[in-house]
């Protein structure tokens, strides 16, 4: 494994119908015929914005203001391993072209999947398309009412993407506290997973997300496309296993020190990014996280944070 990291910087190029600018990889460079953010490689002594500056200058010719960080994705190719630092354009003078003679495109951000890009990118894609917060609800304890009063308020929060729990709740209860989560999720728009059975989840319409244990129980993909399919990650033979089935997305951690596990000492930022490196499935950190963690989860590669108490009021 080669030691040193290239420093790479990308820009996401917005026009006023909120599509995004992507740039086809041109075919004498390595990955060819991929379509990426337009940016390239930091120099020596160059500050991540100078960077991007100078070569979306030199790629299409605009001169830009570099605005807020969207994720810094550490990424570990067969040969080469990188940090995709991908920062948001705010302003732009001229008009993009294709001056190495590459393709361009003007995307609408949901149709961004369409296009094959490096693996670096689909946490970048992730992070664009998709909730920060993922919400993991506590048990109920005998309250049902109370608890989908709280998830309600979760939603109204902003919440939408949701994982239910509902451990040693009986089939009828647990069916009813389903039915009702997800009606609430609908009104919203959210998303709900539901940690258990997969034929339960499918059932009731739910997304599916696994133990870590289950997770190595599946041989392929359980559920149709358009299902969510999330799992619980605690190392790399976790990810490759949730990126052989095709999970859309995962948790990993503990990245810190959590009320549920006192005294189990969380793997740190440093081990999350080393661990993000080696696959693209697009990771939420998990472990003690509040949403101020958000940013610094970003700058590890993570599209955000999973949490049960610093995410629900109940
Ligand atoms: N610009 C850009 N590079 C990306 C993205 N995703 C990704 O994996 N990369 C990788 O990051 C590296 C960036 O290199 P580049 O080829 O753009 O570098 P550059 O513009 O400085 O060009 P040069 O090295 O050919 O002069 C490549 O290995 C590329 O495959 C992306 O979205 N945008
Ligand atoms: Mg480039």
């Amino acid at each position: 494994m080669s030691e040193r990291v290239i420093e790479v910087v990308a820009g996401v190029i917005t026009d006023k119908r909120g599509r995004i600018l992507l740039s086809r990889r041109t075919p004498n460079r390595d990955m060819p015929g991929l379509w990426e953010f337009p940016g390239g490689k930091r120099e020596a002594g160059e500050t991540p914005e100078a960077a991007l500056a100078r070569e979306l200058d030199e790629e299409l010719g605009i001169r830009v203001t570099v605005g807020a960080p969207l994720i810094t994705v550490p990424q570990q190719y067969p040969s080469k391993r990188l940090r995709l630092d991908v920062r948001h354009v705010v302003h732009w003078d001229g008009v993009p072209r294709g001056r190495e003679g590459q393709a361009l495109a003007w995307v609408a951000s949901d149709k961004l999947g369409r296009y094959s890009m490096p693996p670096a990118d689909l946490p970048v894609v992730a992070a664009l398309q998709t909730p920060d917060r993922y919400l993991v609800t506590p048990p109920p304890g005998d309250d049902d009412a109370a608890w989908l009063h709280a998830l309600d308020d979760a939603l109204r929060a902003g919440i939408r993407r949701v994982q239910v729990r509902l451990p040693g709740v009986p089939d009828d209860r647990r069916r009813t506290l389903l039915q009702q989560a997800l009606a609430r999720c609908h009104r919203r728009d959210a998303r709900l997973l539901f940690n258990g059975a997969v034929e339960i989840a499918l059932a009731a319409g739910a997304g599916v997300h696994l133990t870590s244990t289950a997770l190595h129980d599946h041989a392929d993909r359980p559920v149709p496309a358009g299902t969510l399919l999330a799992a619980s990650c605690h190392d790399a033979r976790d990810l490759a296993q949730a990126t052989r089935i095709g999970c859309d997305f995962v948790v990993l951690g503990p990245v810190a020190e959590t009320d549920s596990h006192p005294g189990q000492p969380g793997i740190g930022w440093t081990a999350f990014a080393q661990l993000r490196e080696t696959c693209a499935v697009p990771i939420y950190a998990i472990g003690g996280m509040m949403p101020n963690d958000i940013p610094e989860a970003r700058r590890h590669g993570a599209q955000g944070i999973a949490a049960i108490r610093s995410l629900w009021s109940g």
